[in-house]
Order: C-alpha cells, then structure tokens, then sequence
C-alpha cells in the first residue's frame, strides 16, 4: 500500500530505491545526485563490513573456511558468489552474519548524511524488502526492468555468467512481488534518456514531498 507521501518522519525523508540485479539502481542514484541528492548504497556497505579487521570478515572465515580469503587475506568475493549462490542455506548463514552489521552502518550513514541538510536522501539496496530495511524508509522507488534486460546487462557488465545471473535473480524477490510493493516506479527498459526524465518528475514531487520549493 502506498505510503503518504507527507507523513514523513522529523529527520527528513528518506526514499528507499530497490530493483534486481542490474536494474539500474546506481544508475538512478547518479541520475538524482546530478539534482543535488545524496544516497547511501547497501552493496557498497556490505564491502565495508567486510573489510580486513572487521569482525563479519572472521566469522565468515570461521564459517566458510580459509577458501573464501584471498592470499592477502582479504575476501575472495567470487569464491563467496559461488557458493551462496548455489546453496540457499549457505547464503542464509551469510546473511546472519552481515544483514544486521549492514543495516546498522546503514543508519549511521543515512544520519549523517542527513545532519549535512540534504533536500532528502536515498537509500539504495537490491534487497530493500528482503531484509526489512524498508523500515528505514519513508517511501519505496522500485527500478524495474524486465529479466531478459537484467540478463543482458549483467552479461554487459561484469564477469557474472548467465547461469549465475539467473541465480542470483532466483535468489531475490521477484518482479511482481517487488512492483506490488512500490510506492513509485521507475521503468528503466529504454534509455538513460528515458531514466533522467523520470528521475526529474520524481525529484520534484519528492521536494514537495520534504517542504520544499522545485530545484531552481
Ligand atoms: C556474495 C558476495 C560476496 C558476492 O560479492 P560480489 O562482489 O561478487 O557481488 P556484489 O556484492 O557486487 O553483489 C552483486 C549483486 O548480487 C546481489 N546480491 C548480493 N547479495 C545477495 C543476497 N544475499 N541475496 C540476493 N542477491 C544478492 C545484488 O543484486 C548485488 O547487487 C556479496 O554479494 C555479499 O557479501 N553478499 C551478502 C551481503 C548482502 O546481502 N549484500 C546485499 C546488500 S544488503
Ligand atoms: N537506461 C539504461 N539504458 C542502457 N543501459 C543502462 C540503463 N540503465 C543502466 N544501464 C546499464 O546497465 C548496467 C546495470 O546498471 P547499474 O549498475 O546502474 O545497475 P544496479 O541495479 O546498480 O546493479 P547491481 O544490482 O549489480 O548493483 C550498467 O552497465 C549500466 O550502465
């Protein structure tokens, strides 16, 4: 159900961005930074937790062995993918151990973030529902794609076979799921063109949203 878009909370609004894998989320977020809004990014979070010296880098090497590190010591994060994305019970142990690390540093960043005065910010996680960080939020911005485009652009983009993209897509919410739960949606099937001019309608109902004037 959708969200009053008014009903914000006294810290500022925060919008919550979420699609699959490739959907296009850091794409989005580029996209409203060039209208001055910040965000803080999940995947990115989930390095930091896991970087060397962090206790969740330990745990995971109590749990999954030497052969998730690397020889300087740090993650082997193609070693990791394989696993969890092949076995849901090992990415659920995974996830015990960095879920509720990320979604901690998460809120220390959007605090910060919004102590620096930002119209409002973003929050942009592939597992926005799956995690419960849509707590966080006050409002759900879905990216949407269709798979064959999320396929494509994985392929594009990185190392990620297509056998493991389709994976990694069996392993998130599935599009209808996510598009039922959206207060907005963004359809990023054509082109950057086609994004920037969604982004421009939403970032100016977003600032109405927080009180404020269009950007001038
Ligand atoms: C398994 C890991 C090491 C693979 O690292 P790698 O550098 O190869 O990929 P990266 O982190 O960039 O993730 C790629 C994409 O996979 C998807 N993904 C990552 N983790 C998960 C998960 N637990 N469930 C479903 N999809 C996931 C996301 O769409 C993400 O954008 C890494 O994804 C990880 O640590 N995942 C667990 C933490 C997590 O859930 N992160 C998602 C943000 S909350
Ligand atoms: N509208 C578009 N037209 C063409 N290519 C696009 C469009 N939007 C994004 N892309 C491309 O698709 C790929 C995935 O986009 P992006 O990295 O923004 O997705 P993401 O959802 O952040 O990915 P991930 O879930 O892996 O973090 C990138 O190579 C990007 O350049």
């Amino acid at each position: 159900m959708a969200k009053n878009l008014s009903a914000t909370r006294e810290t500022g609004l925060i919008i919550g961005v979420t699609g699959g894998i490739a959907s296009g989320k850091s794409t989005v977020a580029r996209a409203f930074a060039a209208h001055g809004i910040p965000w803080v990014d999940a995947d990115e979070v989930a390095r930091e937790i896991v970087a060397p010296g962090e206790p969740a880098l330990a745990e995971i090497a109590e749990g999954f062995g030497r052969e998730v590190l690397a020889d300087d010591g740090r993650l082997d994060r193609r070693a990791l993918r394989e696993i969890v994305f092949t076995d849901s019970k090992a990415r659920r142990q995974l996830e015990e151990i960095t879920h509720p690390r990320i979604r901690e540093r998460l809120a220390a960043h959007l605090k910060r973030l919004q102590a620096q005065g930002a119209p409002y910010v973003l929050l942009v996680s592939p597992l926005l529902f799956e995690t419960g960080q849509d707590a966080m939020v006050d409002r759900c911005l879905v990216i949407d794609v269709p798979e064959a485009t999320q396929i494509a652009r994985t392929a594009a983009r990185d190392t990620v076979d297509e056998t493991q993209a389709r994976a990694i897509i069996a392993a998130q919410m599935p599009r209808a799921e996510r598009l039922a739960r959206a207060d907005d949606v963004i359809d990023n099937s054509v082109d950057e063109a086609h994004l920037a001019a969604q982004v421009a309608a939403l970032d100016r109902q977003y600032r109405a949203a927080a009180g404020l004037p269009p950007e001038s």
